[in-house]
């Protein structure tokens, strides 16, 4: 059955999060028993979970290959829950007008979440929205509010994996995104304290997985910066399933306004629904 939501129902849990009223609003969940696994036992005490954090200004096929990424684990366990996360605050930029409303996008992530049923497995995603900037800021809340659900089965700080790419591990170890102003002298030393936080097993327990987006002349930098973290086996990269290097929310916009060749980027679901909305046809 397609999963749906009233326009009304998701304005107001949009809301509730804009007016700090919620730190985080779960849209969809795939089952009622949402984070647990399927086969949840008494004594499965850790659970991992995968985080797609994203503007999903549209979904495409480059966020699909993301959250269908499997989890490297030794013992082979898949991750228990995965979340497609809408950030209302973003570190780097605002709602422009020809842009898809937060409504409109939380509709497609919907669309994006049914779109990872393959062979008749569902990936238990569920779809949330925050308004919280900073990754550090994001594992927090969901901490909270993870642990708030399965409290009563004792399990704690479930591990948090981030999924991303390699532009955005760059900006998850920037110090600018840190420091209290821009030329605070400070923001390295604050930058690694807040990750130290983020990343450790006792506090947020936060994993990064990200995967490589073409070249980045800053690659070296970034990974002498994460190397501590990488050592650690918190940070770890991953290939894509599919080709989708050059796919952007960016590229499939301006592909539409420009009236170019833009539907293999995105799945059949996100095709159907841009044409219905019409989205993005105005410069
Ligand atoms: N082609 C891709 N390869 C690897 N990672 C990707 C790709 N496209 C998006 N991502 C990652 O998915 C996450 C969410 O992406 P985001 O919503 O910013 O998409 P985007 O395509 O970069 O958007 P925009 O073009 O609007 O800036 C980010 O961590 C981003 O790095
Ligand atoms: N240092 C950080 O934690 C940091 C820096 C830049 C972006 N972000 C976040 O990364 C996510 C993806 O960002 P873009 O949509 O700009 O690619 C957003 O939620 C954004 O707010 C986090």
């Amino acid at each position: 059955m397609a999963a749906t939501i009233s326009r009304t129902t998701a304005a107001t849990l949009l809301s509730n999060v804009q007016r700090g009223l919620s730190p985080i609003e779960l849209l969809y969940t795939p089952n009622d028993r949402w984070p647990l696994p399927r086969k949840f036992r008494p004594h499965h005490l850790h659970l991992s979970i995968s985080i797609l954090d994203s503007s999903f200004n549209p979904p495409t096929k480059a966020h699909l290959a993301l959250a269908k990424v499997p989890r490297h684990d030794p013992t082979g366990h898949a991750y228990d829950a995965k979340i497609f996360l809408l950030s209302v605050r973003n570190a780097d930029k605002s709602l422009k007008p020809t842009d898809a409303t937060y409504i409109q996008r939380l509709e497609m992530m919907l669309l994006l979440a049914q779109e990872t049923v393959r062979k008749g497995h569902r990936h238990p995603i569920a779809v949330a929205v925050i308004d919280e900037p900073t990754f550090a800021g994001k594992a927090s809340k969901l901490r909270a509010f993870l642990e708030e659900r399965v409290v009563n089965l004792g399990i704690q700080r479930p591990e948090l994996n981030f999924l991303m790419g390699f532009d955005t591990l760059e900006r998850l170890f920037a110090p600018r995104y840190y420091g209290d102003s821009p030329e605070d002298p400070e923001a390295e030393a604050k930058m690694f304290k807040a990750l130290d936080k983020f990343f450790s097993e006792e506090q947020d327990n936060a994993r990064v997985v990200y995967a490589r987006r073409g070249g980045s002349p800053n690659e070296e930098a970034t990974l002498a910066l994460a190397d501590r973290f990488i050592q650690q086996k918190r940070v770890e990269l991953v290939e894509l399933d599919e080709d989708v290097d050059t796919t952007s929310s960016t590229r499939v916009r301006e592909a539409i306004r420009e009236r170019k060749s833009w539907a293999p980027l995105v799945p059949p679901s996100i095709l159907q629904y841009l044409k219905n909305e019409k989205l993005y046809t105005w410069p």
